[in-house]
């Protein structure tokens, strides 16, 4: 945990880099400019739900992004733990994070916001996080409500739309475990990936310490992405992946969050959906056949939540958990709410008229 304030001394120029990497993320118009170049709800769609983007930042950037996150002081990260819980949407996981909303500092600040500038027109919300030995994250689909809170002060529910996650790891190997995997497309075809993918989420916990009951969709192999120094992987929200634990000693750094729509675009994780696999080829044929009469068009976030076969009126109970949870949770807060309020409708308003 060699805190690398003193590596900084004796590399000035690690320090100039920091500076140039800084001024770029504070500079609004090229943050947004070079952001503009990604259609990213395009490419999302064209990758049947998920796309990686290989050298997502411009390197001077990215080996900035990455001081940033080492430099955080240890006081600054959250024990980021849960054990299995499907009631409440828990998935078991360890791993330490860092919201931007609760203060990392003006450097992760300038960092998180550049997320936000990627999709300008949606509600966000972004953590930094840092995996060590054993860290982990169970297989889950990364459905969940957030409240924000307007600048008028009301507090509205949001649902995660676009999951984002920004690797900062350099030189990872698949031997040092921390993949990403994502259990609704198949293994890679290759020597590289044998289809164990889902075996390797399913040791989860075995070396926390925890026991944990073993997740339906961890006995599915799944497409294994390596971190890569640089790359962000995004996909629609609900699909199932999991982190495998790490088998090193060296943090995997990552940035991570969520593109958020107003409302409750799916139902919550019940605990009656005990046949993830018939969920997940469920789901897998619907994209398919969505995908085959929009001549390969996705329409959203509407084709995946269609796709769970969720009629969108939550059950009573569920609205009175989601009514707790709002108070429970501190609300993200949005400046410029009212413009992003105005394009989410326009916007279902679109979606409304593919279907
Ligand atoms: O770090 C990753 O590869 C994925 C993280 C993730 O699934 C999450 O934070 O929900
Ligand atoms: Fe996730």
């Amino acid at each position: 945990m060699g805190r690398p304030a003193k590596r900084a001394k004796a590399e000035p120029s690690g320090g100039g880099e920091l500076t140039r990497a800084l001024n770029w993320l504070n500079s609004y118009s090229k943050v947004s400019k070079w952001m503009a170049q990604y259609d990213l709800n395009a490419m999302v769609e064209a990758g049947d739900g998920i796309v990686k983007i290989s050298n997502f930042l411009p390197p001077f950037v990215a080996e900035g992004a990455l001081q940033i996150l080492e430099r955080l002081p240890p006081s600054r990260w959250n024990d980021t733990a849960a054990d299995e819980d499907y009631t409440h949407n828990n998935i078991a996981h360890r791993f330490w994070s860092v919201k931007g909303a609760t203060g990392g500092g003006p450097a992760l600040e300038a960092l998180l916001r550049a997320f936000s500038l990627l999709v300008p027109d949606q509600f966000n919300a972004f953590s930094a996080a840092r995996y060590e030995t054993d860290h982990h994250i169970a297989p889950h689909d990364d459905r969940a409500y957030t409240p924000v809170q307007l600048d008028t002060g009301e507090v509205i529910t949001c649902s995660r739309d676009l999951t984002c996650v920004y690797y900062l790891t350099k030189d990872w190997t698949a031997d040092m475990g921390g993949a990403f995997v994502d259990l609704e497309a198949d293994p890679e075809p290759g020597p590289s990936s044998n289809g164990t993918a889902g075996s390797g989420g399913g040791s989860s916990g075995s070396g926390g310490g925890g026991s944990m009951v073993q997740h339906p969709a961890q006995q599915r192999p799944g497409r294994v992405y390596v971190p890569e120094f640089n790359s962000a992987v995004f996909f629609r929200v609900p699909r199932y992946h999991s982190v495998t634990p790490l088998r090193t000693d060296r943090p995997r750094f990552s940035v991570f969050g969520w593109y958020l729509q107003p409302g409750q675009l799916y139902d919550l994780f019940t605990g009656e959906e005990e046949d993830i696999a018939q969920q997940i080829a469920y789901r897998q044929r619907s994209r398919a056949a969505a995908g085959a009469a929009n001549g390969g068009a996705l329409p959203a976030a509407g084709a995946a939540a269609a796709a769970d076969g969720f009629e969108g009126e939550p059950r009573q109970e569920q609205q009175e958990e989601q009514e707790e949870l709002d108070r429970a949770i501190e609300p993200q807060r949005c400046k410029l709410a009212q413009r992003l309020l105005a394009r989410a409708a326009e916007r279902q308003q679109q979606r409304a008229s593919l279907r």
